[in-house]
């Protein structure tokens, strides 16, 4: 039918009101996305770095600082940086000369496109992109493989998962480490404990990497810097609780290890991009990575890792 010879009390007709729907913008630098129950995250293409993740009534989930930078000129400090393929330096050979945690979040990802489901349950993925052709020459040549790496961020009313796909495209087996670097937002840190640690055995970054047990919940007193691999399976949440409160819970998949991170006052004071000078007190980093060894993968080979952060 010609639009123009509809009869004009079709439109006129009162019907039900729109539902409200997903809305996903993006620009040069970020993509942002929200559900109609008012969620929304903001993911930064320079490392397809999550910077915010917001609940329904507005507040914010995760730690950010206020010198973060957003402009490409570094990773940012804050949100869930990606940590790949080695975590912190290392002198294994085909990774020793990368920089600290890899070049995954100071890459310039590609936003891939945007999956939405709609109605009671609605939710949003963010896809986004990095390949060995598109990462910075230099690196290129310090990392010579082939590979894709395909990282989706799922924002659902109460969770946020986050899923990262490494492909090796090429004909040489290489060898990574990995690990989701969240940084929560607490209101402070001295009541904040986080379980499904416990009997736990970890590496003590700060104490001369001795290999210790945990006893109880993980609490915070001083500079924690601990790669954990729990005793629990992958399956069970670790949680964050602050004042004896749940506030977030943490599921993995594939990811052996959990590192726990506060940098406190003094290497807090030493670290440029964190501001202002007292943030300490206000994040937590629980961090799902393999890191323990190396994990091979071999031609054509693909292994998938995530981590689902729900809130109570
Ligand atoms: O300063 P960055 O390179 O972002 O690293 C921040 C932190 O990441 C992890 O949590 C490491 O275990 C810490 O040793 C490190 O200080």
């Amino acid at each position: 039918m010609n639009r123009a010879n509809k009869p004009s009390t079709l439109s006129a007709t009162p019907g039900p009101e729109p539902q409200a729907q997903v809305t996903v913008s993006s620009d040069n630098s970020r993509v942002s996305a929200q559900l109609p129950t008012g969620e929304s995250i903001d993911v930064l293409l320079h490392g397809a770095t999550v910077l915010s993740w917001k609940d329904a009534a507005g507040d914010e989930k995760l730690w950010l600082s206020d010198a973060a930078k957003l402009d490409g000129s570094g990773p940012a400090r804050g949100g869930i940086p990606l940590v790949f393929p080695v975590f912190g330096t290392s002198d294994h050979p085909p990774v020793a000369k990368l920089p600290q945690h890899g070049f995954a979040r100071n890459s310039r990802w590609e936003f891939l496109g945007k999956s939405t489901s709609e109605g009671a349950t609605s939710g949003v993925k963010l896809d986004f992109g990095l390949s060995s052709d598109n990462v910075d020459e230099t690196i290129q040549a310090l990392w010579p493989y082939k590979y894709t790496l395909l990282y989706s961020v799922t924002l659902e009313p109460k969770n946020l998962v986050t899923t990262l796909v490494i492909s090796n495209d090429g004909e040489t087996s290489f060898e990574f480490q990995t690990l989701l670097h969240t940084y929560f937002k607490v209101n402070n840190i001295e009541d904040v404990q986080v379980t499904g640690l416990e009997d736990a055995s970890y590496i003590d970054k700060v104490d001369g990497l001795k290999t210790k047990a945990q006893s109880g919940a993980v609490t915070f007193s001083g500079e924690t810097d601990r790669i954990y691999t729990p005793a629990i399976p992958p399956s069970e949440p670790l949680v964050i609780t602050e004042a004896g409160k749940p506030k977030f819970s943490i599921v993995r998949q594939n990811l052996e290890n959990a590192v726990v991170f506060n940098p406190w006052v003094e290497k807090a004071k030493a670290t440029a991009d964190l501001e202002p000078k007292d943030a300490w007190k206000n994040l937590v980093c629980v961090e799902p990575g393999t890191v323990g060894g190396w994990h091979q993968l071999d031609k054509g080979d693909t292994f998938e890792v995530a981590q689902t952060i729900s809130l109570p």
